[in-house]
C-alpha cells in the first residue's frame, strides 16, 4: 500500500508572511520562546533540524537574535539537536546540513552559549556508514539511546527515539520533506524511525541520504514547516487540496502530534486555495 495521509495528527495551520526574511524571523523567535517554554516544563528540549534555504536561514534569524538580545534565557545545555536528514558525505563537506547549520547557528551556541559538543546529534557521515541503510541504522541507535523507557507513541507501534518537541522541515519544490522524495519507497517505511536513500533526484543534489521516516515526523510534538519562494506555489497547492496525495507530495503528511503549522512568504502562498 502506498502512504497514506494520518489523519490521527494535528490539522495544519497556515501563516502567510511577506518574504523569506519574515518566515525565517517568526519562526525564529517562536523557536526560542517553545524551547523556554519546554524547559519549565521538562528537563530536556528535543528539536529537529532541516537543511535547505530555508531552514538555514530560519538557524541564522536564531542566532541574530540572540546577538541583539544577549539575556536570553535558554538553557541549552538541556537542548538537543537533531536532523531530519541529511547527505552521506564526508565531514564538514559543505553540502551537508550539519555544517551549514553548525555554520548558522550552532558554533555560536557552542561557543558562546554553552551548548555542550554532545547535544548535537548529527547524521552519520560517508566516513562512518558507507550506504545510506547503514547510516540508517546507526542514527536509529543514536535516537533509540535517548528514548524514554518503551519508546513513544507512533502510528504503526512504539519507536525507540525522543520525541522532538519541534520539528523544522522545509518543502522541496517537488514536494519533498526531509529526504522523502515524490513517489520513493522510503514514504512506505513504517514502524522504524529512520530509513536510507539512494537515489534522491540528482537536481536536488547528492544521492545518498539518511532520513527520518514519516511515522517518526508523526510523532514530533510540533511540525513546522519554513516554505518560501514562488518554486514552492504549486507543491503547497497540492498539499492543501481534499484528499491529498501523499506519494506525489509527501509535505502534505508534514504533521506534528500537537500541533502543524506552514509558514509561508507570499510568494509560496501564491496558489493556496482560499479559504
Ligand atoms: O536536506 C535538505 O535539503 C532538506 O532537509 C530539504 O528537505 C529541504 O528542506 C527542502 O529541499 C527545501 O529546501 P529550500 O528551503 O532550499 O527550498
Amino acid at each position: 500500500m502506498g502512504p497514506t495521509l494520518n489523519t490521527a495528527t494535528a490539522e495544519p495551520q497556515i501563516e502567510i508572511f511577506d518574504d523569506r526574511e519574515a518566515v525565517t524571523q517568526a519562526i525564529a523567535k517562536k523557536l526560542l520562546t517553545v524551547i523556554t517554554e519546554t524547559l519549565d516544563e521538562q528537563d530536556l528540549a528535543h528539536v529537529s533540524l532541516t537543511g535547505g534555504g530555508a531552514g538555514i536561514a530560519t538557524l541564522k534569524a536564531v542566532a541574530d537574535t540572540l546577538s541583539e538580545d544577549s539575556a536570553n534565557g535558554v538553557e541549552w545545555s538541556r537542548v538537543h539537536f537533531w536532523w531530519g536528514d541529511e547527505r552521506l558525505l564526508p565531514r564538514d563537506e559543505t553540502d551537508r546540513n550539519e555544517t551549514q547549520a553548525r555554520q548558522a547557528l550552532l558554533d555560536t551556541l557552542v561557543g558562546e552559549h554553552g551548548l555542550p559538543e554532545e547535544n548535537i546529534h548529527a547524521m552519520p557521515t560517508s566516513e562512518d556508514a558507507a550506504h545510506p541503510a547503514a547510516g540508517a541504522e546507526m542514527y536509529a541507535q543514536e535516537l533509540e539511546a535517548y528514548a524514554p523507557e518503551g519508546g513513544i507513541e507512533g502510528p504503526n507501534g512504539s519507536l525507540n527515539m525522543p520525541e522532538m518537541d519541534i520539528m523544522l522541515l522545509g518543502v522541496g519544490p517537488d514536494g519533498h520533506i526531509n529526504s522523502l522524495f515524490p513517489g520513493k519507497e522510503s514514504l512506505s517505511v513504517t514502524g522504524q524511525s529512520t530509513t536510507g536513500e539512494s537515489d534522491a533526484p540528482p537536481q536536488l543534489g547528492p544521492p545518498m541520504r539518511v532520513t527520518l521516516t514519516f511515522d517518526a515526523v508523526h510523532t514530533a510534538k510540533r511540525v513546522w514547516t519554513a516554505v518560501a519562494g514562488q518554486d514552492k506555489a504549486d507543491a503547497a497547492a497540492k498539499a492543501f487540496v481534499d484528499s491529498p496525495d501523499i506519494s506525489e507530495v509527501p509535505a502534505a503528511n508534514a504533521r506534528g502530534t500537537h500541533q502543524t503549522v506552514w509558514h509561508l512568504d507570499r510568494a509560496a502562498a501564491e496558489q493556496l486555495p482560499q479559504t
